[in-house]
């Protein structure tokens, strides 16, 4: 059976704990039922109701079991054009990264350690030359 397509347009009237549903990966998926069994809560989820929500999904980092869930959500997908979009506008309509940027603080560590491990080369040859 072919999926549903379900616009943005569409899903956007689907927005409360009423009725939710929320894109991830270009399919759609009504969540209303999951909302208070997310164990991440339902606030996150309402914070994209009705919406993509494949950026925030992916920052959270779900496991193997999280995405084997959304499979009983599924009730359509999103029209090709609006899949690829929906995941850039919401690239850059996230405001505030709530814990997020753990790439950057990686980038941070590495910096800093490799900094460190040059200083101390770089004592070690300066107390070997005095
Ligand atoms: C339909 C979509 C979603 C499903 C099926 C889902 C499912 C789950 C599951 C099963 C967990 C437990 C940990 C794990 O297995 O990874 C979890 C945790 C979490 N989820 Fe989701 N989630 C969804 C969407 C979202 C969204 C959009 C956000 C937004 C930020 C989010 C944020 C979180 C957070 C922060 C946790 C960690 C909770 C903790 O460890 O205290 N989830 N989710």
């Amino acid at each position: 059976m072919a999926a549903k397509v379900i616009s943005l347009a569409e899903m956007a009237k689907h927005d409360s704990n009423a009725s939710c549903y929320m894109a991830i990966h270009g399919k759609v998926y009504d969540v209303t039922k999951f909302l208070q069994e997310h164990p991440g809560g339902e606030e996150v989820m309402m914070d994209h109701a009705g919406q993509d929500g494949t950026e925030a999904f992916e920052d959270t980092g779900h496991s193997q079991d999280a995405r084997d869930m959304l499979a009983e959500y599924e009730i359509g997908v999103l029209p090709e054009d609006e899949a690829a979009a929906a995941s850039k506008a919401e690239k850059k309509t996230s405001t505030n990264a709530p814990a997020g940027g753990s790439s950057d603080s990686w980038t941070l560590y590495t910096v800093v350690g490799l900094l460190a491990i040059g200083a101390g080369v770089a004592y070690k040859m300066m107390a070997a030359s005095a």
